[in-house]
């Protein structure tokens, strides 16, 4: 694996950072000259995204009307917000080079006391005639906002009157590009500390802060960029262990996991058969869903137990798939499994969208059965009313449970905050269960019972849209069907292939259709397409 991909692979907490950093300076490097290579990347990185440009607006000539171009320097006028520690170091050096680079610049250095060589930046600074200004609304008349106020160092929730100025300045809606992590966010858990900025890019360096990944942080860190300053694996490998405990999920991952061919000798049962429980009259949508999630799977065989009523409707959807006519309580959800029907005939059985509360007999029988079992929505609020860590704890082979957050809750009620930190909520849960945890999502995060977590680094709010997890489990149980037919002893990256397939899908089809065009049939329209890009 190349450094690219085992960096983008890479998270870390504050704390982690902070060793890695240690060793850095410990091996030799120069604080500063660690900050004044760091900072360049950010100041060229800044110059790409807003280079200064010949002003390409057609000024109005008053004598005729008609556009003349005015090809005078176009200015961009930038305000830099300098904090107390490296990370206000790293901003005044940027300020510093975009000066030098012909940036109209203005510092903002709300601090008297600065770390030493912040304080030596800030000097350097002053002594080249940069602006600095007193009053933040001094900064109102700049094209673009540099934040360095506070990278992972952030240790107490911000107060008073910088909280002021933070939240005035959000109010400006400027373009802000952050250093490192948008000041006021808590590096590990993304978690607004007082206040925070708001914003449009964030340049994160050397390796990606776990805070980032997390659901609560993303309204506050806009498009988010690694800035890459060569920091040694060893190093890093030396924190983390060759096996870090939290992946974040890149392409290459997916590439080096994701079976795309098939053996030239094969049978349909050789690939897989999976068996989904699902539907009722009542969500008879979403047994379709799930029937194409598990289609665009590649699954060599698929049967679909649904309520007898519903087996017409099936057919038509679905015509390669064998459908099992359920006999049906009086509401219409399944009563009970055709005798015919013999659960360790399965590679892997998916048990849940739309089956109601009702089907408590059927999800205890799935249970008890020993072949891997995905359990979502209903399944999953059965399983809470039975108790889900008695429930499960003695189970032998793979559960996956794939709650969105209200049903975690429901699932996990001990565990507390889950919102507040989700990479830690999955963790927790899939230690107590024994199962794979999979927790839906901006920032989707799938745990195992080794304490490992994975987590999904893009996706899209096109996919909040009903339906769009039913189309996740058809498709997670159609890799699992593949997967234990193929003799595969790890199964959960087959849950995390879904994820992502399931994400990228979302975006594909979002940039085709814009996001409010991905309704969950087009979603499964876009799953082969991702696979065809991966090709
Ligand atoms: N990790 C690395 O290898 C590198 C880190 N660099 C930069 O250094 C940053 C970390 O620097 P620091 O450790 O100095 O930390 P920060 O610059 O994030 O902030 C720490 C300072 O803020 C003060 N502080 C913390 N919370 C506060 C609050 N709520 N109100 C007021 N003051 C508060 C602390 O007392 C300390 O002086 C990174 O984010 C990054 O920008 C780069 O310069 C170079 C490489
Ligand atoms: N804001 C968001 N950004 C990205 N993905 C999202 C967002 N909100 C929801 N999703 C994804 O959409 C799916 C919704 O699933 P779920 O809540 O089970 O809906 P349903 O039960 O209606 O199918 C999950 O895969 C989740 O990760
Ligand atoms: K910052």
């Amino acid at each position: 694996m190349n450094r690219y991909e085992r960096i983008q692979q890479i998270a870390v907490t504050a704390a982690q950072m902070r060793e890695i950093e240690g060793r850095i300076f410990a091996g030799g490097m120069p604080v500063a000259a660690l900050m004044e290579k760091v900072a360049g990347l950010i100041s060229q990185r800044v110059q790409s995204l807003f280079p200064l440009l010949l002003n390409p607006t057609p000024s109005p000539s008053p004598s005729n009307g008609e556009g003349r171009r005015d090809f005078s320097e176009f200015l961009v006028r930038v305000g830099v917000l300098v904090g107390p520690g490296h990370n206000g170091g790293d901003a005044l050096v940027v300020a510093r080079e975009l000066h030098f680079r012909g940036y109209q610049v203005k510092i903002y250095r709300p601090f008297s006391k600065l770390k030493d060589l912040t304080a030596q930046h800030d000097l350097y600074a002053q002594s080249l005639g940069i602006c600095y200004v007193e009053d933040i609304a001094d900064l109102q008349d700049c094209d673009l906002i540099i934040d360095g106020l506070f990278g992972f160092g952030l240790e107490r929730e911000i107060k008073d009157n910088l909280a002021e100025t933070i939240n005035g300045l959000n109010e400006w809606s400027k373009l802000v590009i952050s250093i490192d992590l948008p000041s006021g966010l808590h590096t590990d858990t993304g978690e607004v500390l007082g206040t925070a900025i708001k914003a449009n890019h964030t340049l994160c360096l050397g390796l990606w802060k776990l805070g980032l990944l997390q659901d609560q942080a993303l309204e506050y860190v806009g498009k988010a960029e690694l800035i890459d300053f060569d920091i040694p694996l060893a190093d890093v490998t030396a924190i983390l262990g060759e096996m870090p405990q939290i992946q974040r999920v890149t392409k290459g991952f997916i590439k080096e996991h994701l079976p795309l061919s098939r053996p030239a000798v094969t049978h349909k049962y050789k690939q897989g058969h999976l068996l989904l429980i699902c539907g009722s009259r009542k969500y008879a949508g979403g047994a379709i869903l799930t029937g194409l999630g598990a289609r665009g799977s590649g699954v060599g065989m698929l049967s679909i137990a649904v309520p007898e009523s519903l087996k017409s409707l099936l057919v038509s959807h679905l015509p390669e798939a064998l459908i099992i006519g359920c006999e049906e309580t009086e509401s219409g959800a399944i009563a009970s499994l055709p005798q015919a029907v013999d659960l360790g005939s399965y590679d892997a059985i998916a048990c849940g969208p739309g089956i109601t509360t009702e089907a408590t007999t059927i999800v205890e029988e799935v249970l008890a059965n020993n072949k891997p079992v995905i359990l979502d929505a209903d399944g999953l609020n059965i399983l809470a009313q039975l108790g889900t860590i008695s429930t499960l704890q003695n189970r032998q082979v793979t559960t996956v449970l794939t709650p969105h957050a209200g049903e975690f809750k429901r699932l996990f009620p001990d565990i507390e905050n889950v919102q507040q930190n989700r990479v830690e909520a999955v963790k927790k849960a899939a230690e107590l269960t024994g199962s794979i945890v999979l927790l839906k999502g901006a920032r989707t995060a799938i745990g195992n019972a080794s304490g490992k977590v994975w987590i999904i680094p893009e996706s899209t709010p096109a996919l909040a849209r009903g339906g769009s997890g039913d189309v996740l489990t058809g498709l997670i149980g159609g890799l699992l069907a593949q997967g234990v037919a193929a003799n595969i002893n790890s199964l959960v990256e087959r849950v995390v292939i879904a994820a992502w397939w399931h994400a990228q899908a979302g975006i594909l089809a979002a940039k085709e259709r814009t996001e409010l065009g991905v309704d969950a049939f087009t979603l499964t329209q876009f799953l082969n397409p991702v696979l065809s890009g991966l090709l």
